[in-house]
């Protein structure tokens, strides 16, 4: 049985199709490779699967489970990173991952570990509101190593980042993938190590035509 699987998915945004009839099929490690132009929905892809949204058909299944049987565990296995990266502004990197190693019950090694990988060391104490868009990114990349779940989605997770951490990025990914987990990920840049091992879903393949589109709106 496959681990996470999307059946016939079709999306509506603000009242318009933004794509139908989509299908993908996950084992446990594999990755996704979302790609298209702008607009064509990799984003509300990555919100439908973290169930921020509901798909207006088709159904999402984990280990052959429908996620809309229940949501809390679906959102309790993911993992979403989007544009914004959500660093609580008054809180050091070192509370901030202080924080989420205790929420997920992790040993609180992983802090330093995480704070290593990520070369955050020297702003470890810093507030978060002082940090630069890509040290915030920087802190929500090495969140995911703090908090584990088996299901990671991440919208653009390189923009903003430096060549060091873009290679802490790609060793994460793998521990995460080696452990069983899987990434869903939107991206227009090549990030070797990653997009070269990842299945390719083009969303320009599935953008709604009539009668998809009427089908959709009904
Ligand atoms: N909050 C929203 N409300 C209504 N429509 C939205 C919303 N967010 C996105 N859309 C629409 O949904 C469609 C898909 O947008 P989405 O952001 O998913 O595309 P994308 O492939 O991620 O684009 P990009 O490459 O520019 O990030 C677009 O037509 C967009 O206008």
């Amino acid at each position: 049985m496959s681990q996470f699987e999307g059946y016939d998915l079709g999306c509506l945004r603000g009242g318009w199709p933004v794509f139908a009839h989509l299908d993908f099929t996950l084992d446990a490690g594999d990755a996704l490779l979302l790609v298209g132009p702008n607009g064509s929905g990799k984003s509300s892809l990555l919100r439908l699967l973290a169930g921020y949204i509901p798909p207006a058909v088709g159904e999402l299944r984990w280990q052959g489970v429908p996620v809309a049987k229940d949501p809390d565990l679906h959102r309790a296995r993911t993992r979403y990173l989007g544009h914004q990266d959500a660093i609580k502004a008054p809180l050091t990197p070192r509370e901030d991952l202080a924080f989420w190693t205790k929420l997920h019950a992790q040993p609180h090694r992983l802090v330093e570990e995480a704070l290593k990988a990520f070369a955050l060391e020297a702003l470890a104490d810093r507030p978060g509101r002082l940090l630069s868009a890509g040290q915030r990114r920087r802190l929500a990349l090495a969140r995911l190593t703090v908090s584990p779940g088996p299901l990671w989605l991440l919208d653009e997770p390189t923009v903003g980042l430096d060549t060091a951490s873009q290679k802490a990025l790609v060793a994460a990914i793998a521990r995460h993938r080696a452990a069983g987990g899987n990434l869903v990920m939107a991206t227009h840049q090549a990030l070797p190590g990653v997009t070269d091992r990842a299945q390719r879903l083009d969303l320009a393949h599935y953008r709604p035509r009539a009668p998809d589109a009427e089908a959709l709106l009904a």
